[in-house]
């Protein structure tokens, strides 16, 4: 079932004027109608031939500029985990013009993630007990995976050690470097 939400990011400083604060408005929870600037191309042209100015679009909701990362993830990304942990499928994808809020919504900053890392906390927070101890098994193309024999189990264990040699030489480097 597909849920469509809006996330109408707050105006930043620059960008706050009566203008540009006529141009959208949250008419019902699930409702924004969006007002070409009436300096634009679009409203001068709509005008000229006197269509509608105003355009109405709907949603399963609408989130405001007040919202936060909490009430995001909680509203729209959380059954969605818990779905997953049960076995289940489900996608979220971010889509909209540039600058419009997307990086922040997914990601976040650091002190307030986004509804990543917030669905990472749910899965890894839920995983206890039923995460699988034996190094006998691969992902293969995301949909599938390989069983391997004793001997690809093996070469799986020496590349990573290789490869967590490789990066416990780069963190020595590191120390090696603040210390002097
Ligand atoms: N809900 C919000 N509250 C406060 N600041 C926000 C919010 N959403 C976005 N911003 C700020 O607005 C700016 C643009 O957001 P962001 O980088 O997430 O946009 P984007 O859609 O990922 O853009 P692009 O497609 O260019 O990567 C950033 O400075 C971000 O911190």
């Amino acid at each position: 079932h597909l849920q469509v939400y809006l996330r109408v990011r707050p105006f930043t400083t620059a960008e706050r004027t009566e203008r540009t604060e006529q141009c959208i408005s949250i008419e019902t929870p699930d409702t924004v109608i969006l007002k070409a600037p009436r300096a634009s191309l679009t409203a001068r042209h709509s005008e000229r031939f006197g269509s509608q100015l105003a355009q109405r679009f709907q949603f399963s909701q609408v989130y405001g500029p007040e919202t936060t990362q909490r009430d995001i993830f909680d509203g729209t990304t959380k059954s969605l985990v818990k779905e997953v942990l049960d076995g289940g499928n489900s996608l979220i994808f971010t889509y909209g013009v540039t600058n419009a809020g997307k990086t922040f919504t997914f990601f976040g900053p650091d002190s307030d993630g986004g509804v990543l890392p917030r669905s990472l906390n749910v899965i890894f927070n839920s995983i206890e007990g039923r995460n699988y101890s034996q190094n006998n098994i691969k992902p293969h193309r995301c949909v599938d995976f390989i069983r391997l024999t004793k001997e690809q189990q093996d070469e799986e264990a020496t590349n990573k050690r290789n490869l967590l040699r490789r990066f416990k030489d780069v963190n020595y480097f590191y120390i090696y470097f603040l210390f002097f």
